[in-house]
């Protein structure tokens, strides 16, 4: 059975009032790293409870504890499990999205405001905070849902829908809550096989399925000195600064080229096989579309195969930022008392968090000591997560391959995701499913930066890929 052709045709009727939906949810600005935001977190799952309830889903909002945020021990965003159908002779399909965002300030070179959806007629550009990642795949889903309500047409399948607040800041609970909830007579219980759409496709114009995730090991190191802040003009050349220490055992961690300098790191990564590089080398991606995405010509190599490689299957390290560093316009003479480097580490099989962690805190330990610092350092592991490899041959993603070429018209790329989803291996190992990744989003959206959009015709298109995947996944025997 494929979708039935009412469905797409009642998405692009309505392909403005699913803008208009994006634009709701991009207003409430769910940033989840920072405790000021907290509250709109929590009005993000209550929109989103409305519009799941009145589609016909049964939702919980389930809360998941406290943490300690920016010094304060504050509420964890909830939990939304969500459910529809319960037919035994249906596949039930899980599907997971977060409705949390990255922070994003005008002042960080937004062209608009972040958190109010630009709908840019010419382009057919939807800028704003999330609507790339993960706020427009996330109400896909609910734009697919309502598509099957006002059309009268059955769901193909039964839905277990988790959506979570706290993707963008480690996921915290989550784990627990899917753990809890797997198994006979639980929430997840019934569960065939899982869906997330939160990744892009690799360039502008070839659909993608993804079957890998690296994943994350996050520090933050911190170097302390003086008992507060100091005129550099009284104090430099006079004590031990924070800064110098931290800029020097941070230098140490990395080559320009992206070689991780911590000893070990590389002899933990599965070898490359020649079966494996030809799957690079066939991929529709080019130096060019890097530099696109990009925005300059910045490519570390100029061979698309490595470049390719670094991203899907080696580990990278990248810095981040300088908590505690003076960094406002002007020119002020301080010499910071405290400084907290963030760095991550993105993870590639047959990497553990747990031996990632020991190599770089006995570097970083070592490094800081041959500075003859009379300092102190400390470096702790802020969230991690493992990588995540799937079987592209299981049914599952041969429905999203089926559903690609009817809605695209052209078969998918098979990619492996540099980002990281931690849960995604949650969901595979807890619940001895199938994970697909199908992304929504293009290349070059901006996820995490300055501008990120989504282009219309992949929120409408995608929209009815989701769809049309749940019809294929009905058809699986
Ligand atoms: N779309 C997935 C995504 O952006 N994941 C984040 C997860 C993360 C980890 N630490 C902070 N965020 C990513 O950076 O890959
Ligand atoms: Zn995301
Ligand atoms: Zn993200």
């Amino acid at each position: 059975m494929a979708a039935p052709a009412k469905l797409t045709e009642y998405i692009d009727q309505n392909a403005d009032k699913f803008i208009d939906r994006l634009a709701k949810a991009v207003a409430i600005p769910s940033v989840s790293g920072d405790a000021s935001y907290r509250q709109h977190v929590f009005d993000m799952a209550t929109y989103l409870k409305a519009e799941l309830e009145s589609l016909g889903v049964k939702v919980t909002l389930v809360e998941l504890g406290k943490q300690m945020l920016d010094g304060q021990e504050i509420q964890l965003p909830p939990a939304i499990l969500g459910e529809i159908g319960n037919d035994k002779n249906k596949k039930t399909v899980g599907l997971y999205a977060h409705y949390d965002v990255q922070p994003a300030l005008i002042t960080d070179g937004w062209d608009t405001d972040p958190f109010k959806l630009c709908v840019d007629k010419e382009t057919g550009r939807l800028i704003g905070r999330g609507s790339s990642d993960d706020k427009g795949p996330l109400l896909g889903w609910i734009n697919v849902l309502e598509a099957h309500v006002k059309q009268g047409i059955e769901l193909p399948v039964n839905l277990k829908i988790c959506f979570e607040g706290m993707e963008e800041s480690g996921s915290e609970g989550l784990d627990e809550l899917i753990q809890r909830e797997a198994g006979p007579g639980k929430f997840f219980d019934g569960v065939d096989c899982f869906c997330i759409s939160d990744n892009y496709w690799l360039n502008t114009r070839t659909p993608c399925l993804t079957y890998g995730l690296r994943g994350i090991c996050y520090y933050k190191l911190t170097i302390t000195g003086p008992g507060r802040d100091l005129h550099s003009g009284v104090f430099g050349r006079m004590v031990h600064e924070p800064m110098t220490d931290l800029i020097q055992v941070m230098s140490k961690l990395v080559t320009p080229q992206g070689d991780i300098l911590v000893p070990g790191i590389n002899d933990l990564v599965a070898p490359l096989t020649d079966e494996e590089r030809k799957r690079y080398e066939s991929l529709d991606y080019s130096i060019d579309d890097v530099d696109a995405s990009a925005g300059a010509s910045i490519a570390v190599a100029s061979d698309i195969s490595t470049v390719l490689m670094n991203r899907m299957r080696y580990p990278s390290l990248s810095l981040h930022g300088i908590e505690g560093a003076f960094y406002a316009p002007g020119a002020k003479t301080v010499i910071p008392a405290k400084v907290s480097g963030k760095f991550s580490i993105r993870l590639v099989p047959d990497m553990l968090p747990v031996d990632v962690d020991r190599l770089v805190i006995d570097y970083v330990q070592k490094c800081f000591a041959q500075l003859n610092s009379k300092n102190k350092v400390e470096v702790e592991n802020l969230h991690g997560g493992k990588p995540w490899m799937a079987d592209p041959t299981h049914w599952n993603y041969v429905a999203a391959s089926k559903a690609t070429e009817a809605v695209y018209g052209r078969k998918p790329d098979l990619t492996r995701e540099g980002g990281s989803i931690p849960v995604t291996l949650t969901f595979a190992e807890a619940l001895g499913v199938n994970v697909l990744l199908l992304p929504m989003g293009r290349g070059d959206d901006g996820a995490h930066s300055t501008n990120e959009k989504l282009d219309r015709s992949n929120y409408i298109q995608g929209t009815k890929l989701l769809g049309t995947y749940l019809w294929e996944v009905s058809k699986c025997a």
